[in-house]
């Protein structure tokens, strides 16, 4: 009952290979590639891997990443199972979606929400919770006690920021810089001006959903760019960095149990 679980960002493809498709189960694997490099999967990490008989992945690359990741397991010697894509719903394993329309919603925040309200249920009771990704956007999404997915905020990323000021200003193409309070140069102004967009973002909507639920909320966060984040968060949060893959584990879990 080998488990491959897939998630296709828009900058990386991140893939983990589990024992088994439930929570918990053994990491036997695993690996990223820039969405450039997907092609290199089969010939290159893939072909050291153990069969699995189960794959659930999430994508919001679009359908071209999609179809060329099918490719990549096509060209997989005994790969014979059918490749699940985690759709957003209404309501999935204990969480209820609150957006406009649920559909609509990245299927990686989906995930990464599913996984973050079990990996808290694992450790103590019911409570609130902010769940941020700092990947190529930054996501912020907020639950309520219950699981409900109240709604969250989407902001650029570290890159998309810097590049953004670097292509519409002058005088702002300089190395990556320090965080710091009191920024004294251009390098460290930038770095820091965007470290500290996204931490006060984050402290904006962990203050909505405290005043919200009257309780205080439980931060965790995930994303290739998390780790640079933590430091600078005006709370604790707890990284988790296979928070995706913790979530299709939960997931494929009630699909094939
Ligand atoms: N070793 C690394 N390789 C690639 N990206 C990294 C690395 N460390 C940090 N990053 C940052 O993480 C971001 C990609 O994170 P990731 O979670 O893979 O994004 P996405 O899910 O959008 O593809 C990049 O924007 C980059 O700034
Ligand atoms: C917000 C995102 C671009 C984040 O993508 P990522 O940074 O993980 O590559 C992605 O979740 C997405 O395309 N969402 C669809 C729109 C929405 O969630 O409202
Ligand atoms: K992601």
């Amino acid at each position: 009952m080998t488990f491959l679980a897939i998630d296709i960002g828009n900058t990386r493809l991140k893939w983990a290979m589990y024992e088994a498709p439930h929570p918990g189960a053994a990491l036997l694997a695993h690996g990223a590639e820039f969405l450039e490099h997907i092609e290199r999967l089969a010939e290159g990490p893939w072909s050291k891997l153990p069969t699995p008989t189960h794959m659930l992945g999430c994508v919001v690359a679009g359908e071209t990443a999609r179809r060329r990741v099918h490719d990549q397991i096509e060209l997989m010697l005994g790969w014979d199972f059918e490749p699940h894509w985690v759709v957003p719903s209404a309501q999935e394993a204990g969480v209820t979606n609150g957006y406009d329309h649920p559909m609509r919603l990245g299927a990686d925040r989906w995930v990464a929400m599913i996984g973050a309200r079990h990996h808290v249920l694992q450790r103590g009771p019911e409570r609130p919770l902010v769940v941020v990704m700092v990947g190529t956007a930054v996501t912020v999404d907020a639950l309520d006690t219950q699981g409900n997915f109240l709604g969250g905020l989407i902001l650029p990323g570290h890159g998309i920021m810097l590049r953004a000021l670097e292509s519409g200003t002058a005088g702002l193409h300089v190395p990556t810089g320090s965080v710091t309070p009191f920024p004294k140069n251009t390098s460290d102004a930038l770095t820091s001006g965007g470290t500290y967009a996204i931490a006060g973002a984050v402290e904006r909507m962990y203050q909505h959903l405290y005043l919200h639920c009257s309780m205080e909320p439980a931060c965790i966060m995930a994303g290739g760019a998390g780790w640079k984040m933590v430091p600078s968060m005006t709370r604790p949060f707890e990284l988790v960095d296979n928070l995706i893959f913790e979530g299709l584990l939960v997931i494929a879990q009630q699909r094939w149990k």
